[in-house]
């Protein structure tokens, strides 16, 4: 066993070093049915749409809330980087966050239940992904080794088993599946019913659809890197705010030496959202993402990028240089993810001159 005293995670782990981060252009209802895990933690509330409606918050929860005047008077012009109608705004909460840790959660995720019927504390599972290595190098067949009775298995190098800091903890969800439109139209009923008691670490140089309904990151190491894009209102693009941010922050720990598992968690997603107005709104994210995702995998960032920040700055440069020939509408994303970091850099300076570097 590696040595890990996960037991000392208790109901609420680590409540000064993580934030909740909630984009929401609906209800704070379910947060009723969370109260006993995240009572503890404060929220950041991202209020999306119109700023006069009044977003109601559970009683008892110490929270922040921001609407859409608040980003405008925080980021002046810099705002217009963050999205508008789209899940996407919930990256403002990211930035203006001063905490560790985040974990990120739609308004339709309820709390889950394992196959024995208890049920899940999200952030003790997260927290426990995060505190512990990742494998990036070399696949662990019995998944994650750092896991409470498991273990590397016959055959992984002992040199390796080390393992990386883990910078992203990606988990799952029952019911209603992250499906896309075209997806979700041809199998309207689909549930997902199957709960995989398993976390593993995505390979090394390989990617993976990000789902931003039931997400947490280690905001010290990753967190430039989680721009949510440019989506929404006014964009030709919306509802792969998290793919975006999934693949560039993937390249980036790559590059950067962290890792990333994906897994459990398990939240129970109650909502479907309407296929037709998905298919509105991401159609051409299913036509440009044959574009996106060959990017990521062909791009090398350079050695100078030795922070998240910095190879943000780069895949600016990249998005600009290699993406605007499919859209004019990536050189805008790429101005965009410009001021996404310089956003970032003014409300998060550096402490000390020390911003967290490569392994
Ligand atoms: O204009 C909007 C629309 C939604 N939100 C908030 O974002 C969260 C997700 O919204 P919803 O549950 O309606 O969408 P899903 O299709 O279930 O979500 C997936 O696809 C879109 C996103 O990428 C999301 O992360 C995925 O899980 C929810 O909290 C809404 O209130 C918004 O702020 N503005
Ligand atoms: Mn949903």
């Amino acid at each position: 066993m590696a040595g890990y005293n996960l037991e000392a995670i208790e109901a609420a782990p680590l409540k000064e070093d993580v934030d909740i981060v909630i984009p929401t252009i609906r209800s704070l209802d379910f947060l009723e049915q969370w109260r006993p895990f995240l009572k503890h933690y404060h929220l950041i509330i991202v209020q999306d749409g119109d700023p006069s409606i009044n977003i109601r918050v559970p009683e008892g929860y110490d929270y922040e809330l921001y609407n859409r005047n608040d980003i405008n008077r925080i980021l002046g012009p810099r705002a217009n980087c963050i999205s508008y109608k789209d899940g996407g705004c919930r990256c403002f909460g990211f930035m203006v966050s001063k905490k560790k840790y985040i974990y990120t959660i739609d308004d339709d995720c309820f709390v889950a239940k394992d196959p024995s019927g208890k049920e899940i504390n999200v952030i003790a599972q997260h927290i426990k992904n995060l505190e512990t290595p990742s494998t990036p190098h070399y696949f662990n067949t019995l998944y994650d080794p750092f896991r409470d009775g498991t273990d590397f298995v016959r055959g992984y190098p002992f040199s390796l088993r080390e393992g990386v800091t883990t910078a992203i903890s990606h988990g799952l969800w029952l019911n209603i599946p992250d499906y896309d439109a075209p997806t979700q139209l041809v199998k309207p009923r689909e549930r997902n019913i199957r709960y995989v008691d398993a976390v593993m670490t995505i390979p090394k140089g390989v990617l993976y659809p990000m789902c931003g309904m039931n997400l947490a990151f280690n905001r010290e190491l990753i967190g430039p890197a989680m721009y949510f894009g440019l989506m929404g209102e006014g964009q030709p693009i919306s509802r792969y705010d998290d793919m975006w941010a999934g693949w560039a922050a993937k390249v980036v720990c790559d590059h950067l030496g962290f890792g990333v598992k994906t897994g459990l968690p398990y939240v129970w997603h109650s909502k479907a959202s309407n296929p037709f107005v998905n298919l509105k709104k991401e159609h051409k994210g299913l036509h440009w993402q044959e574009d996106m995702v060959p990017f990521f995998q062909n791009l090398r960032l350079s050695k100078e990028s030795d922070t998240a920040a910095k190879c943000y700055m780069e895949l600016s440069n990249m998005t600009k240089e290699k993406l605007t020939e499919v859209d004019p509408y990536f050189e805008k994303l790429a101005d965009a993810m410009v001021a996404w970091i310089e956003a970032w850099e003014e409300l998060n300076p550096p402490v000390d001159g020390k911003d967290v570097k490569a392994k």
